[in-house]
């Protein structure tokens, strides 16, 4: 295919079953949206996997309550004594190197071959583990993602990272390796606890924030969406927004060649935040702290008009997020974070903050966060937690 060509499909296409991605770097992959990925008419799962014997991992809770359709689903679709399933432990302190390592001991027992494939029923914890593994299992091999949270639906499900916490820092060891398939059953969501659909929406807060006042304005008249029982077009809506907005922002920098990213909102403090608190906090809630607190700098700093700010802030509240954490928001803790996500983004802080609701930019310079404006942020920040 010429350049000129190729160029021409480079991005993210969607269909009614779906998003392509194909990246400038050749990189493409297919995220699938569908109904009754786990009945044994719809073909999608097996289609991935024909041929191949295939070792799949989730964690005890998707296990006790989805294991049985999937074992009846790879029972009635492939080869018999082609595939098996087995549990890893969830909790993101369980999303350690070990466990990396228990998956690939689990798979060998198994008899996974290099054509093999490794898939992933759950939420991020489970895809993050099972797909670094799959990146340098017999030096790389296929894994398939069945995202079963809706952090998994927008955000893990989407891109094309792996990892796990290590050195006493969140993700620091990993590989960018693209998903064989990535599939999407919303109405996996139907049995997700509100406290892990709210860390859903913080991911989507985040995406609507940098991107689209839309969206924002969408979740505003709904904090509840995906709360309430049943989806409907709502929930459709935000989903497959989310997922494009996601896509389209990953695309030409797959592999973070360009460390400026804006899809790292919300992204700055919440590594401290989660792995200080020992993970008191899920994910979601650390990055729902780290998006006020971004919004407060924006604020203090004139990037952001302190309507929008509060407008951030009085959403993550009424979806039921968190927007505080005593015990880390500290002004110690949260310039460890800033010089932290100095060191790693090739010493440029690239703090992303708003700077209207569907925009946003970046606070380039560690000197441009004086640790007066930091402090005066994190106290605004109390005010709002002891209103919330
Ligand atoms: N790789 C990436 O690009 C990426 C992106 C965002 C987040 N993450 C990582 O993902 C992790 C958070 O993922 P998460 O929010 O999905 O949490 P999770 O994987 O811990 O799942 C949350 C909880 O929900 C349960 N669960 C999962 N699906 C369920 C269902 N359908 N019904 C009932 N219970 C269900 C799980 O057992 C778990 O207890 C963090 O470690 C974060 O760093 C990675
Ligand atoms: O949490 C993640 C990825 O782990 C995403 O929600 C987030 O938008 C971005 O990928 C952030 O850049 C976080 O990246 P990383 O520090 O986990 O590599
Ligand atoms: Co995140």
């Amino acid at each position: 295919m010429s350049g000129q060509a190729l160029a021409q499909l480079e991005g993210v296409r969607e269909d009614s079953g779906g998003f392509d991605l194909l990246a400038p770097d050749g990189t493409r992959y297919r995220v699938d949206v569908t109904d009754g990925v786990f009945d044994a008419h719809n073909p999608l799962l097996a289609g991935y996997v024909a041929g191949r014997r295939v070792v799949a991992f989730m964690d005890p809770t998707v296990d006790r309550i989805y294991g049985d359709r999937l074992r009846a689903y790879l029972d009635a679709r492939l080869e018999p004594g082609s595939w098996s399933v087995h549990t890893i432990d969830g909790g993101e302190r369980n999303k350690t190197l070990t466990a990396v390592e228990r998956v690939c001991s689990v798979a060998k027992a198994s008899g996974l071959d290099r054509h093999g494939v490794m898939l992933a029923v759950g939420g991020g914890i489970v895809a993050d583990v099972v797909g670094f593994a799959a990146s340098m299992y017999s030096r790389g091999i296929r894994y398939i993602k069945v995202n079963t949270t809706l952090v998994g639906q927008v955000d893990v499900g989407v891109g094309v990272k792996t990892g796990v916490n290590a050195l006493d820092t969140k993700n620091m060891f990993g590989a960018y390796h693209p998903a064989h398939a990535s599939l999407n059953d919303p109405a996996l969501l139907a049995t997700l606890p509100a406290r892990e659909i709210r860390c859903g929406l913080a991911e989507i807060v985040k995406m609507a924030v940098i991107l689209d006042a839309d969206l924002f304005r969408t979740l505003e008249e709904h904090p509840d969406t995906f709360l309430r029982p049943g989806g409907g077009e709502l929930e459709t809506y935000v989903l497959r927004t989310s997922m494009r907005l996601m896509m389209e922002e990953l695309c030409p920098n797959l592999r973070e060649h360009d460390l400026a990213r804006l899809v790292d909102f919300g992204h700055t403090f919440s590594p401290v935040i989660e792995t200080a608190g020992g993970h008191r906090l899920e994910h979601g809630e650390a990055v729902a702290v780290d998006m006020a607190l971004s919004a407060h700098l924006a604020r203090l700093l004139g990037l952001v008009d302190p309507e929008s700010c509060e407008r951030v802030v009085r959403l993550l509240h009424r979806i039921g997020l968190p927007v505080f954490d005593p015990a880390t928001c500290t002004p110690e803790l949260m310039t460890q974070a800033l010089h932290s996500s100095w060191q790693r983004r090739g010493r440029e802080l690239n703090l992303v903050v708003p700077t209207g609701i569907g925009k946003a930019d970046f606070v380039r310079r560690l000197e441009d966060v004086p640790a007066e404006v930091l402090r005066a942020a994190l106290e605004a920040l109390a005010r709002d937690g002891r209103t919330s």
